[in-house]
């Protein structure tokens, strides 16, 4: 029979994952979802034919999993209205919440749990989601076994060894969705400065991100060789990748990612003394 999965939050991460596990088979009478607004419920009960509940309290009281996906910031309040019920039967608990240490959460759930923190990003909706994963001592082999199961049915699932290390995955893959985002947005905007139809220039800077990810995964090349490949000497793609060398975007790339695993570390120190 299928675990018993209970999401404490709903709203952009949760939905992601469960919207993502349901498409890809999961049962979605195992799987509820909590929001103290029902109205906020509502469409998800429709969408998705899961369960729902506003009191966190009852939803978690037959749950094998507890995935926590609210803010990081109200998780400590969270954890205090539902450290009773968990500790009574002491489900696996996943955070997916940036920042906040496995043990810290640990401690505001009363202790002695088994504590999964998790960073995904939001294409696990549509079963293109990657994610680091980091298991505390507790964890059993099997329940590592259904992390990851849970997290591969909507996209890769990668373990990691050191906690930290999961601030690496927040730059390169948690908040990294909408470094992309970002990218379309501004070829969408060249395309139609250069003449074309706006939505005709979306579809086609996003069919060539698509293609390039395709491409580069199933390609023995490398990303360099890739970009060499397209770039003919003397021709148009060299200009506009010197444009882009000169302009820093590598160095971009780097300080934006750094100031990315700086605030996890950041978040991690203000939640930790908690
Ligand atoms: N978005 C992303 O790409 C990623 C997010 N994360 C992590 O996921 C977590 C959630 O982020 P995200 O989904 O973006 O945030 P959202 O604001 O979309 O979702 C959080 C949800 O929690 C609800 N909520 C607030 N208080 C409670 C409560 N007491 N009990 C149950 N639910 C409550 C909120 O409702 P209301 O709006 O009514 O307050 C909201 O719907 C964060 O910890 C974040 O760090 C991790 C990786 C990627
Ligand atoms: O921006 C944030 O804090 C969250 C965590 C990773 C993606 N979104």
């Amino acid at each position: 029979m299928a675990s018993q999965i209970t999401f404490i939050g709903a709203g952009n991460m949760a939905s992601a994952i469960f919207g993502g596990m349901i498409e890809s088979g999961y049962p979605r009478e195992a799987i509820t979802a909590t929001s103290p607004s029902d109205e906020f419920l509502a469409p998800l009960r429709s969408r998705y034919g899961i369960h729902t509940q506003t009191d966190n309290r009852t939803a978690v009281v037959n749950a094998d999993v507890v995935v926590l996906a609210v803010k990081p910031q109200i998780m400590q309040s969270v954890c205090a209205e539902l450290c009773e019920t968990i500790q009574a039967r002491k489900p696996l608990i996943v955070s997916v919440a940036a920042g906040l240490p496995a043990e810290t959460l640990e401690r505001w759930l009363g202790g002695d749990l088994a504590v999964i923190r998790c960073m995904p990003n939001t294409p696990a909706l549509v079963g293109a989601g990657a994610a680091g994963l980091f298991a505390n001592p507790r964890v059993t082999t099997d329940q590592r076994e259904l992390a990851t199961q849970l997290m591969q049915a909507v996209g890769l699932a990668e373990w990691v060894d050191d906690e930290t290390q999961l601030e690496a995955v927040t730059a390169i893959a948690g908040s990294a969705p909408a470094y992309f985002f970002l990218i379309f947005e501004a070829l969408e905007a060249a395309g139609t400065r250069l003449g074309l139809p706006a939505d005709s220039a979306r579809r086609l800077a996003l069919q060539t991100a698509y293609g390039a990810a395709c491409m580069a995964q199933h390609s023995d090349q490398s990303p360099d060789q890739l970009k060499r490949n397209v770039m003919s000497p003397g021709g148009t793609t060299e200009r506009a990748i010197q444009v882009l060398e000169d302009a820093g975007l590598r160095q971009t790339f780097l300080d934006a990612t750094d100031a990315c695993a700086k605030r996890a570390r950041e978040m991690a120190d203000e939640l930790g003394k908690r």
